[in-house]
């Protein structure tokens, strides 16, 4: 950010170029019956589709040993889970995510016992959840590390 703010040039180009591409219906398209208008920017519901029961096993259950039985891969091929999308917009940053997300759940599951905090106990934690672009802890996860 600072190498472009020092350039206005290259940083107009830049908006430019986002404004250009980023997701939008460059004409009025029709998909099975329904009419994308031009300019209307379309947004894939995946949690829907990570919760379909006609796809999921117990679809609103946390199991996360469900993706050890399945040959679905989140490359993109298989609509049942496109956590990074699909097609020529799939997510550049999933081989880093993918690293990231198992060296830092694995490290906080090494490394630290977790307790709730007082007066907190697992029947009354607080699960809710707020829907925005991705979807949120409605508030965040308050627990204590407990050293090894
Ligand atoms: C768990 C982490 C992540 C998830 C779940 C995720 C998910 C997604 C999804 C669903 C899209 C939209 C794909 C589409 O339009 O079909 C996307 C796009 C994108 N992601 Fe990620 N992402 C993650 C991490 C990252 C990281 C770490 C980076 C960069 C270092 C990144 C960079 C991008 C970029 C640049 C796009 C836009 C691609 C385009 O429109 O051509 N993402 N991501």
């Amino acid at each position: 950010m600072a190498e472009l703010l020092c350039s206005p040039e290259a940083l107009s180009k830049a908006r430019l170029e986002m404004e250009q591409t980023i997701g939008k219906a460059s004409i009025d398209v029709e998909i099975a019956g329904f009419t994308v208008p031009k300019g209307a920017q379309v947004l894939v519901n995946v949690w829907a589709i990570g919760r379909d029961e006609s796809t999921w096993d117990n679809s609103h259950s946390f199991m996360p040993e469900r993706f050890l039985r399945t040959d679905l891969n989140f490359k993109g091929q298989n609509f049942e889970l496109i956590l990074f999308g699909a097609g020529r917009r799939i997510c550049p940053g999933s081989p880093l995510a993918i690293r990231m997300f198992h060296l830092m759940l694995g490290s906080l599951i090494r490394s630290f016992d977790w307790k709730l905090e007082d007066g907190v106990r697992l029947e009354n934690m607080d699960m809710e959840e707020k829907f925005d672009l991705t979807l949120q802890k409605a508030r965040p996860l308050r627990v204590v590390p407990v050293a090894i």
